[in-house]
């Protein structure tokens, strides 16, 4: 599912915003169904925990704590950390140098589905499995697929009940800084802009709304959400069609999508892992709208493997 800071924060028509509850409760409900015995959490940063001092494209957390920007929620994610280890040994041995963190901190990325969809940081077993959505070099798409369907090959050697949680995109440009264009005192905060004061994280989320407020009426600088290319990117992945996404040009994302964009990764590492562990999987709940109050084309996929999926529902 997409995330943004921005939900429950600024205003929305009242439609909109029962209509996205709706849909996150319907997610809820049929996670109850499932009953997971650990939740993979692919998720991107917005450089809370990762900075350009060290940029992996993918980390794997075997412990973890939240920072609680935006006010979400701040404090120990409940990892479970032989299996965290386990899991970065088996993707390793499949090919894939993933980093590792003992420490990792993530942000509203990898916390607002957790609040979402589980009520809290330590609600169920979580394995964060952080994406690289925003920092330049970008590894290829299809390297993306690979690392979450070596992912699910490894847990399927497993006995968990494993649900593949993705978070972020889709279109959207929110204004977190490039370095390509960056002054000095944003380069000093791309390299290592860990625990902010007060004030600085203050002024960055205070842009970000001001930023939501001047798209919402048409004024703002950045690019534009993109339905078009937002719903080809749910019907690829719909059909089970991974190699069509595996085949995107970061560039041309950015151009036609927005910077973050590459927040995609985490969904095509999601799908890749359970198209991995349990093969073809048909769809549960599909949900799309462009939301300019929240910065995003917030969507929402769900599936499951083929033969175990509750009836699908298509929505939107
Ligand atoms: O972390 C930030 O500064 C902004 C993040 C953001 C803003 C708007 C929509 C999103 O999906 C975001 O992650
Ligand atoms: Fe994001």
């Amino acid at each position: 599912m997409s995330h943004t800071p921005l939900l429950g924060k600024v205003e929305v028509a009242a439609d909109v915003t029962a209509e996205l509850d709706a849909h996150v409760e319907t997610l809820r409900a049929e996670i109850e169904r499932f009953d997971p015995t650990v939740i993979v959490l692919f998720a991107p940063d917005h450089y809370n925990g990762f900075f350009y001092d060290i940029m992996p494209p993918f980390c794997i957390g075997t412990a973890a704590r939240a920072i609680g920007d935006f006010g979400s929620a701040e404090g120990d994610l409940s990892v479970p950390a032989e299996l965290a280890q386990s899991l970065a040994q088996g993707v390793m041995d499949a090919g894939f140098d993933t980093a590792i963190s003992r420490g990792m901190e993530v942000d509203h990325g990898a916390v607002q589905p957790l609040e979402l969809l589980f009520g809290g940081l330590s609600t169920r077993p979580v394995v964060p499995v952080f994406v690289n959505g925003v920092a330049v070099p970008l590894t290829p798409m299809e390297r993306i697929r690979g690392f979450g369907a070596a992912v699910g090959r490894h847990l399927a050697t497993t006995e968990e009940r494993v649900l593949y949680l993705a978070s972020g995109g889709l279109s959207h440009d929110p204004p977190v800084p490039q370095w390509a264009d960056a002054d000095d005192q944003a380069r000093a905060f791309l390299l290592a802009g860990r625990h902010p004061t007060t004030q600085a994280r203050a002024a960055r989320e205070s842009r970000v709304f001001a930023t939501a407020e001047a798209f919402s009426q048409g004024a703002a600088s950045i690019r534009d959400l993109n339905p078009t290319w937002d719903q080809a990117f749910l019907e690829s992945l719909a059909a089970g069609d991974l190699a069509t996404i595996g085949g995107y040009d970061p560039e041309e994302m950015t151009r036609v999508a927005g910077h973050s964009a590459h927040e995609v990764r985490t969904w095509l590492a999601a799908f890749g892992a359970l198209q991995a562990a349990g093969g073809d999987y048909s769809v549960v709940t599909r949900y799309y709208r462009p939301i300019r109050e929240y910065i995003a084309g917030f969507g929402i996929l769900s599936a499951a493997p083929l033969g175990s999926a509750p009836s699908p529902r298509r929505h939107g």
